[in-house]
């Protein structure tokens, strides 16, 4: 299979996001009145879609539905810039779906997650595209990918020696990240995610800051804990800090998360020092944030700079 050079491979989950909101809770099966968004969304394919709008060369290796939104999740993505020509489209499986229903203030209450048809990048399908590797800077996974492909990709990434960036994307998923600290170069949790990580709980900033240097102890080089609107810690083997949250209205915070990943690896990856690389992640959350969508589509370079404060 003929590869393409990219800067970076994104590689994971894409789904639809349908996101809810009601006024009034429902008593029973009868329906309440509230707002229902379809969006696209699914942790890679977000990440891959914000770092396009960054102007970088990416690819995205990924799964969806032939007879579902699959097609339109791709064609989107495509749109945005996003090299696609690697996604499998099954005629047999569902395309990946995250149901989340959100309070007031833009926080999902719960959800509810689809994703079989990760199922579909097996190790084998890795290996075809090793050569999509040789070339790559940077490679970024989310923890929805099956143990057994994390494996493959973990060993593709040691042999060429690229920087693996890991989103470990919920708090079930988390733990498919422990036996490849070594192998990941950033890994950027929530506290809930980190807890889970570290197997303690984390009731400050001086216990995150702790919980991050913990982390880069076991492995990783670079480790970001993010504290929604305290903002985020970070360390590395050599320097350690935090950043506040940027203010703005909250309008939907699902995807902040993977616009951090995607602002971060495009600070590091243009050689921005780490301070400034995770203050352009913050920012990149923060125009997430004001918007409906999963991936803000007014995203750019000229936005990310402007909301960025040092
Ligand atoms: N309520 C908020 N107000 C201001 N900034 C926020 C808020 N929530 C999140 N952020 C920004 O987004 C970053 C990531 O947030 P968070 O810790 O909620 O990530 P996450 O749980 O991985 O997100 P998600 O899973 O929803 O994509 C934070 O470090 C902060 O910069
Ligand atoms: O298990 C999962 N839950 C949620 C997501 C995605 O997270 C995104 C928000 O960060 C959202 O787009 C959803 O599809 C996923 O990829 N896997």
């Amino acid at each position: 299979m003929p590869a393409s050079a990219h800067d970076v491979l994104v590689i994971g989950a894409s789904a639809f996001d349908i996101k809810t909101r009601i006024h009034t809770k429902p008593e029973s099966g009868s329906p309440v009145p509230g707002v229902i968004r379809v969006q696209v969304g699914g942790t890679a394919r977000n990440i891959a879609e914000n770092l396009a709008r960054l102007e970088m060369s990416v690819a995205l290796f990924s799964a969806v539905g032939a007879h579902d939104f699959g097609p339109f999740l791709i064609e989107r993505t495509a749109q945005a810039g996003v090299d696609v020509s690697q996604v499998l489209v099954s005629p047999e499986f569902r395309t990946g779906a995250y149901l989340a229903v959100l309070n007031h203030r833009g926080e999902p209450e719960w959800s509810i997650d689809d994703m079989g048809v990760i199922y579909l990048l097996s190790p084998a399908y890795i290996q075809e595209r090793r050569a999509w590797f040789r070339d790559a800077r940077a490679v970024i996974v989310d923890a929805n990918l099956p143990p057994v492909t994390l494996q493959a990709v973990a060993e593709l990434c040691r042999r060429h020696n690229i920087m693996l960036c890991a989103d470990p994307t919920s708090t079930i998923l988390a733990p498919r990240l422990l036996p490849h600290l070594r192998d990941i170069w950033i890994i950027t949790p929530n506290v809930a995610e980190a807890e889970v990580l570290c197997g303690h709980p984390i009731r400050d900033d001086d216990e995150a800051m702790s919980a991050a240097r913990e982390l880069v102890a076991r492995g990783v080089r670079m480790a970001v804990i993010t504290l929604g609107s305290e903002g985020l810690v970070y360390a590395t083997r050599r320097e350690s800090g935090r950043v506040p949250a940027l203010g703005g209205d909250v309008v939907d915070i699902t995807g902040v998360g993977d616009a951090f990943t995607a602002g971060l690896v495009f600070g590091l990856l243009n050689d921005f020092p780490v301070d400034e690389a995770v203050r352009l992640g913050a920012s990149a959350a923060a125009l997430t944030m004001r918007s409906t969508e999963t991936v803000a589509p007014d995203l750019s370079l000229e936005q990310l700079y402007d909301h960025l404060v040092l």
